[in-house]
């Protein structure tokens, strides 16, 4: 069994725990009581390279990064330097996150909010927008082709955003089928963990004009902004080389100032 497929495997696990706490149907009823999604795009078109920083605890590659004790404080404080979407790791057994912290930083902050975690079923669509996030991720190697159209769809009559993920080019063609108008490309490979930066090089000229690319993973600095950049991407999603530092947002104020320089290449949509 794969990375991927013990994380999902526990993921419908836990997912079958709360669907008998709280009925699907119910779920929907109260998700369609929630405040409005936020714009996304608006958020990370507004100029330059935008940045995604996320809230992250730990990982199946790296184990403990940060002792996020509040995730609140850790998301003000990414709002505060810039950050033009948080993305909150909901997933529990492996990144040590949840609904509660979807919940806090919801609370805590104005921008955009992106679910991180491995979406299999509509329930955790509605289950993110009760919770407050605005943007859904959709991971294409945990998907079947039709599972991944109808999530798509059912992010977006929700009112969100979805961020399809893909790593090699096969599922960018399953992305681009399913309808994704927002592709993150994540260097990290997901059965394997090892972490490639010249996979978005490799794979972005690939997609049709039009389409918002995101890199996913690898960024520890503003060298590494600045490279996927100059390859055509127009935000960054950063997780470790936020959390792993002394001081979070001070390294996430160097990374939004880097998208923003003059120097930093534009996006060409
Ligand atoms: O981070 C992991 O080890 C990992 C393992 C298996 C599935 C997903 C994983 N990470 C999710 C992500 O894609 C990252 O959290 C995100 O792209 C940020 O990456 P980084 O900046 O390198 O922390």
């Amino acid at each position: 069994m794969s990375v991927l497929e013990d994380i999902v495997a526990g993921v419908r696990a836990d997912l079958a725990e709360r669907e008998s706490a709280l009925p699907f149907d119910e779920l929907k009823k109260r998700a369609a009581e929630a405040p409005a999604p936020r714009d996304v795009m608006g958020s990370l078109q507004e100029s330059g390279i935008g940045v995604i920083a996320e809230v992250k605890r730990k990982s199946p590659s790296k184990g403990d990064l940060a002792a996020i004790h509040d995730p609140a404080v850790l998301a003000k404080d990414y709002e505060d330097a810039g950050a033009r979407v948080i993305s909150v790791l909901t997933e529990q057994r492996r990144f040590g996150g949840s609904l509660a912290d979807l919940d806090a930083v919801r609370a805590a902050v104005d921008v955009p909010i992106l679910r991180k975690d491995f979406v299999v079923s509509p329930y955790q669509v509605h289950e993110a927008r009760l919770h407050g996030a605005d943007m859904v991720l959709l991971i294409v190697a945990a998907l079947e082709q039709n599972a991944l159209a109808a999530l798509l769809d059912r992010v977006e009559s929700l009112g969100m955003t979805a961020l399809v993920e893909v790593h090699n080019a096969e599922e960018c063609d399953r992305a681009l089928e399913a309808g994704a108008s927002v592709i993150g490309i994540n260097a990290r490979d997901l059965h394997t963990l090892e972490v490639d930066r010249d996979v978005f090089a490799r794979l972005a000229p690939g997609l049709p004009m039009g389409t918002f690319k995101i890199a996913e993973s690898g960024v520890r600095g503003p060298g590494d902004l600045m490279a996927y950049a100059g390859h055509g991407a127009d935000a960054v999603l950063v997780g470790e080389g936020l959390v792993s530092t002394d001081d979070p947002k001070a390294a996430l104020v160097q990374l939004v100032t880097a998208g923003s320089h003059p120097a930093c290449p534009r996006p060409s949509r």
